[in-house]
Formats: structure tokens, sequence, C-alpha cells
């Protein structure tokens, strides 16, 4: 093949929006090539070489704060990289039309594409391209290539929405949130809904709300399955023998998550923690099952075009159909009836960022969009809350179940800030808990619940020398990355520790151990015994970036990880936690990282919560 060959044609599908040739070129200043990576960071913070310039994450206006990096750095992109996009390699078999599928449908690919790409990964290198049916992509496995990427997305950044979705969108013809938007649309909606929950005003004050909804919880898996009263364990301390079942922490969180997001968008309670005490069948129980089916179908018309799907009438394509449908009516039905109340409220409670009570009062307050759009954007952030912390926050038990070692660590720490304390976990409270958010990050790092993220760029860029042209749609597998041993020592040990750092205190009291900043390299020590182990990196570490970064990173991480630190700092507190399945728990990728089986725990009460 030539060298530097080029596709011309696009290759978005024709799905997916493209940005009108206005606005493409009204930002294309800022698709410039960042310094080399590699490179120490030339602002005095870097003490790592590992690592580079930070894009702050949690920036409420995050898309100034990553025009500014790049436009500062401006150079005259051009990309001339030798090789071109036919040179990539790619696996062997490739048949016109279905690409790999076959081959991939062999490994079971719909349930575990997971682990598929990481074989091809070691298979192919740290760039590889493959078609599996529909889907065509460039696969990227280098943090530092990872981070050109995010740094070159440009203003309106691009993520790869599954067609089926866009199908049935299209077919409902009903308003979406975020998550489908592009371009102006999508920025104008995005910096409205960053000031309400990404601003750093916001969260504090919605902390008691999330306080009380785990309390509630706790309460209720007391009701549901009285605290028994066991032998105690004879020398264990803490133990008073007194314990709580519990089959599925994954069910019960994914209530709790969802009373909690509405307790943030709408000051409502939904009422969905009492199906936990009652144990009764409830509309969260029906939402559930359809976000689940919707999810599964998905992945099978990722790889089969679904408007054959359609054409065929094959029953995944209705099973498809149904479970969408279904969570959406129940999704409006929760927002609707939230919205009732918030329309009856006086005025002068509605705007959360001047401590008023919820984000679906304050959009509602700026009387830009109709009901409908409000509704859309809610629903959109509801959903997108629910799954993704129930799933996170269950494999966080489930790694601390079975590791007494970081509990203790857990609980030490949350005794020490929140001593006999029996009130709300607050704020500041929570910023001094380190180890509590070491675990969650790790947890992440070996579960990350979202496995790829994906971007379209505006622009040629070369990776690993080789020219990917522009729209071509780029995977970068997040499972793969987190737990490659050329990034993370010890990759597949839950090690929470490799996120600290030990900082000698000056004043000659204890060393202070606090946020490492994210440099997951080793530089050869054991991170097991040490507590000064991502040392001196400064950056987001690209290698694990659960919420991506960049202007489109998860617009509600703030959210999740105060919503994950106080649950995981609360429970502790209270309890010893016990992991009682049957062996190792395994990965049933369905668009999320979810567990394969139930979940199941035994919380023993401790002496003194
Ligand atoms: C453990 C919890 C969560 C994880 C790991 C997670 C991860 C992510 C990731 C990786 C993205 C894609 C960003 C991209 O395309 O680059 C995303 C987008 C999004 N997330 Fe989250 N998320 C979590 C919780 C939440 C919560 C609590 C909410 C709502 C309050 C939320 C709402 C959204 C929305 C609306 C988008 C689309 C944003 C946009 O397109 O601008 N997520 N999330």
């Amino acid at each position: 093949m030539a060298r530097g060959f080029r596709l011309t044609t696009p290759r978005l599908s024709s799905q997916q929006s493209f940005i009108p040739a206005r606005v493409a070129s009204s930002h294309a200043a800022a698709q410039v090539l960042v310094p080399s990576v590699g490179k120490a960071a030339g602002d005095g913070t870097s003490r790592c070489p590992h690592l580079q310039r930070e894009v702050s994450t949690l920036s409420f206006a995050m898309d100034e704060v990553i025009m500014a990096d790049t436009v500062s750095k401006v150079t005259n992109h051009r990309v001339n990289s030798g090789r071109g996009y036919e040179d990539i390699p790619r696996p062997k078999g490739s048949i016109p039309f279905m690409g790999t599928w076959i081959d991939a449908l062999r490994h079971g690919v719909v349930t575990r594409v997971h682990e598929y790409v990481d074989m091809r990964y070691k298979q192919l290198g740290p760039i590889y391209r493959e078609k599996l049916g529909k889907l065509e992509a460039v696969y990227i496995f280098d943090p530092q290539d990872v981070q050109r990427v995010f740094m070159r997305e440009g203003r309106h950044p691009r993520h790869v929405i599954p067609e089926a979705w866009l199908l049935h969108r299209e077919i409902t013809d009903k308003p979406r949130g975020l998550f489908f938007m592009d371009g102006e649309e999508w920025l104008s909606r995005r910096r409205v809904i960053n000031q309400l929950l990404l601003h750093p005003r916001a969260l504090p004050h919605f902390s008691q709300r999330i306080n009380d909804t785990i309390n509630d919880l706790i309460k209720h898996w007391t009701n549901r399955s009285p605290v028994s009263t066991t032998a105690a364990p004879p020398n264990t301390g803490d133990p008073t023998g007194q314990s709580i079942t519990i089959n599925n922490i994954q069910e019960d969180v994914f209530n709790w998550s969802i009373e909690c997001v509405g307790t943030v968008l709408f000051n409502q309670r939904l009422g969905c923690l009492a199906s936990i005490a009652e144990d009764t069948a409830s509309d969260t129980e029906a939402f559930v099952q359809a976000i689940q089916d919707t999810f599964r179908t998905t992945m099978v018309l990722t790889l089969f075009p679904p408007k054959l799907a359609r054409a065929l009438s094959l029953p995944v394509w209705w099973k498809f159909v149904r479970s969408m449908d279904t969570s959406l009516t129940i999704a409006r039905r929760f927002i609707d009836n939230s919205m009732k109340a918030v329309l009856q409220r006086p005025e002068s409670e509605t705007d959360v960022s001047e401590g008023k009570p919820d984000v679906c009062s304050s959009l509602m307050a700026l009387q830009r969009y109709d009901l409908d759009e409000v509704a859309a954007l809610t629903a959109d952030l509801f959903s997108g809350a629910a799954h993704t912390i129930s799933n996170a926050l269950a494999w966080a038990f489930y790694l601390v179940g079975q590791d007494q070692r970081v509990q203790d660590k857990i609980y030490e720490e949350v005794q020490r800030v929140v001593g006999s304390e029996t009130g709300a976990i607050t704020p500041d409270m929570l910023k001094e808990m380190v180890y509590v958010k070491a675990v969650i990050r790790e947890t992440l790092r070996l579960y990350p619940i979202v496995p790829f993220h994906t971007r379209y760029l505006y622009e040629d860029i070369s990776i690993q020398g080789y020219t990917v042209p522009a729209n071509t749609l780029i995977m970068m597998p997040t499972y793969s990355m987190g737990r490659d041993e050329k990034t993370f020592a010890q990759a597949d040990k839950f090690l929470p520790e490799r996120w600290l750092r030990k900082r000698s205190n000056k004043a000659g009291g204890n060393d202070v151990i606090s946020e490492g900043n994210g440099c997951p390299f080793n530089h050869g020590k054991d991170v097991s015994s040490s507590t000064d182990t991502a040392t001196g990196g400064t950056n987001v570490n690209y290698a694990t970036i659960p919420f991506a970064v960049g202007a489109r990173a998860c617009v509600g991480r703030r959210l999740a990880e105060t919503e994950m630190h106080l649950m995981l700092a609360k429970v502790i507190k209270q309890f010893r936690v016990k992991y009682t399945g049957d062996g190792p728990v395994g990965i049933d990728l369905r668009m999320i990282t979810a567990p394969k089986d139930p979940i199941k725990l035994r919380l023993e009460l401790r002496d003194s919560p």
C-alpha cells in the first residue's frame, strides 16, 4: 500500500449526524496538535515523566478549558504519518460486508466484547482496525494516543450513538437528551446542565438528600431481613454477630440510585425504596428489566444492521423496541409525576445554583425549553444515572467484600474523619476521605462501567505512525487499558493504594496520605505494601478515565462520585461486608460492564457504628 494513503469517504454512518460545514469550520482552529506526549509538563507541576498536562474533567466550563488549553499550543497541524489507514493492522479472515463478524460470534462477542477486543489487542498491537458487521472502527490502546484523541476532539466532540437508538428516535419522533445531541444544539444545553450538575456549588446542596436516601436504604434492609443474630465468630473484635443478608446488591442499589437521583433532579421522593422493604414487584423492577433488555438487544443490533432487523421483523428488533418503549414510558411516568410537583412550587424555589431545590425546576425556570424538552433532558440524566452507579457500587462491594484489609482501612479513615458523629457525612468530610475515593477509582479501573470511549475527530490524526482519517470511528477500550500490565503493576489486583501518595509532614507530625494525581506507574515498587505508589504524577491518567475527559465527559460525574463515596463510607462505617457468592463473578457486557451473576453479601453490624 502506498505510503500516506488516505480514504476520502467519511466513515461516519449516515445515521450519525454530520456536523454542518458552518459549525465544523467555526472551530477548526481548535483542531491542533498537542505538544508531543511523554514529555513532562512544562508548567512545573509534573514530577512524573510519564504524564502530560491535565485536562480538568471537573471544570464546569470544560469546553472553554479545553479550548484554552489546546489553542494556547497551536502549531500548524498537518498529519504526515507515513502509513495510511489501509496499512493499520487488522485481523485475518475479514469478508465483504460482514467483516470478521462470524469469527467474533464464535468468541461470544455479544456479551464478552471486552475479552474479544483484548484478545485482538494482544494479537495485533496498540492500534488495529476491524469491521464487525456494520461497525467499522479503529481500536487504540496506548494511553498517550488516547490523550491525543481527547485533546483534539474539538469544540463539539462526537461520540458513537448506537444506530438502533437513532432509528428508534426517528420512528418515535420524540426529543431526546444530551447523549443524542451534537453541534451547537448539544453545546448550549450541555453548558446549562454543567452549571447544574458539575458546578462546585451544586453538589454540597444535594449531599444531605443523598445521605438521607442511604439511611433509608439501610433502614429498608433492616426491615426486610431483620438483623439476625448469628453465632459471633470468636476473636473478630468488631462484629456483634448480627447480620443482614443481601441476595442481589445490584438490584437494591439500583432502586436506591433511582430514588437518589430523583431527589437531585426533582427534589421528590419516588418511593422506589419501598419495594426493597416489602420485597414486592414495582415500577422500578420493570424499569430495571427494560433497561437491561434495551442494552442487551442494542449489543446485538450494533453488529446486525437495525434497519435490516426491522425490515425482516426479527424478534431482536421487536424486543429492542418493546424494552426501549417500556423504559421511556416508566421514566416518563416518574418524570411527569415529579414535574407536576415542581410546577406547583412557588417560583422562588427554582434555581439550584442559588441553593434552590433541583435540576428540573432550574431548567424550567430558565424558560428556554418547553416541557417536552425538559422531560427529555432529565430522562437522559435519570436513566444515565441509575444503571451506571448501581453497577459501579455492586462491583465496589464485590471487591471490598472479599478484602478485609481494604475494608479495615476504609473503616479507619471514616472513623478518623467522622468520629462518633452519627449525622450526615458532609462534603467537607468527604474531601478528607482519600482512601474511600481511591477504592472507587480502583474499582472503576478494574470494572470500567462504560466499556469503550468513542470519538469521531474532525481532522486526520496520526496514531502509532498511521494516518487515521477524519470521521473514522475511534474506539478506546477501557477494560483492556485499565488492566494493561504495561501501565499498571499487578494490574489484575485490587490495590486502592496505587492512587495514593505519601507526603512528609513538614510540621513534624505524621506523614500525610493524600490523593495521588493519577500516575499509575509504580516506578518499580510493590504497590500492595506501600502508600507511596502513585508517585509524583500530576495529571489525569488516560489509561483509566471511567468518566472520559474533556467537554463531553460524563456530566453526572460529580453526582456519581459523591453518591458512591457516601454509600461506601456509610455502609462500611456500620457494617463489615462479606461477599457470600459461589466464587468469582464475571462480566456481562450489556453496553455497560455489569456483573454476570447477582452479587450476594452479608452485612455484619459493627459494635460501634
Ligand atoms: C459510575 C457512574 C458513571 C460513569 C462511569 C459514567 C460514564 C460516562 C461516560 C464514559 C460518558 C461518555 C462521555 C463521552 O462520550 O465521552 C458519559 C456520558 C454521560 N453521562 Fe455518565 N457516567 C456515570 C454516571 C452518570 C450519572 C450519575 C449521570 C446523570 C446524573 C450521567 C449522565 C450522563 C450523560 C447525560 C452523558 C452524556 C453527556 C453528553 O453527551 O454530553 N452519568 N458517562
